[in-house]
């Protein structure tokens, strides 16, 4: 929880006033969004769009002022977490099931800080599996397509039932193995007819703060 903590807080302190922040998903994200909250209460002047319902309900509590995305065209900095972070900052996004909106936010950012433990860190992705976000239509099918690929598809279930994304559709979880060329395989799961968006995001980081158990944290 500390090195979550340590990564999320530091990542808040390139915050300024008057800028647009994109609020990432997930338990390192929280601390991102908590630490944001405070410093709204002693003044800072932000406003944020939220990465999923379950980010949107918090910054509501928090009383973090929140913007639609569609009435703005860009965002300063996003902070959001991720499940790994290679050496050259490609990510695998979506243990949660929010990566669809995650990259949407991501690709309006100017900034992107990606905050995460060291047990994210790899040399190579692929050690978890890659969350697609696909439509409930025909998805047994789809799925299938996946496989051909090169993976094992695993459909989420949460609950005794096909986990459902905030977007109303399913999330396949993909053991590819080690990922040798992520781009190439971006490219080839997106094309498949059913898949909305997929976990792998290449090269959309801009900072990468890695934190430890002892409270320090690496910027790179
Ligand atoms: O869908 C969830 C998001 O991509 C999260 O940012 C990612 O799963 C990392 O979450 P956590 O910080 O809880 O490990």
């Amino acid at each position: 929880m500390e090195s979550k903590r340590a990564a999320a807080e530091k990542a808040v302190e390139y915050i300024r006033n008057g800028m647009i922040i994109g609020l990432g998903t997930g338990s390192t994200a929280y601390w991102a969004i908590q630490k944001l909250g405070i410093n709204i209460k002693d003044g800072l002047r932000v406003k944020a769009v939220a990465t999923s319902i379950h980010t949107e309900n918090l910054a509501k509590e928090l009383k973090i002022p929140l913007i639609s995305i569609s009435e703005i065209e860009e965002i300063d900095i996003t902070v959001d977490g991720a499940d790994e972070v290679d050496d050259e900052w490609n990510l695998i996004k979506g243990g949660g099931g929010a990566h669809l909106r995650e990259k949407i936010v991501a690709s309006m950012s100017k900034e992107l800080i990606i905050v995460v433990d060291e047990s994210k860190k790899v040399n190579r992705l692929g050690k978890f599996p890659l969350p697609v976000e696909i439509v409930i239509f025909n998805y047994e099918n789809t799925q299938k397509k996946l496989s051909t690929l090169g993976c094992v598809p695993q459909l989420r279930i949460r609950d005794n039932k096909p986990f459902l994304t905030d977007n109303g559709n399913y999330i396949v979880d993909c053991d590819f193995g080690s990922i040798g060329q992520p781009r190439e395989l971006h490219t080839a799961i997106n094309s498949i007819p059913g898949v909305v968006e997929n976990g792998l995001f290449i090269k959309m980081a801009t900072k990468v703060i890695i934190g430890y158990q002892d409270g320090s944290v690496k910027e790179q």
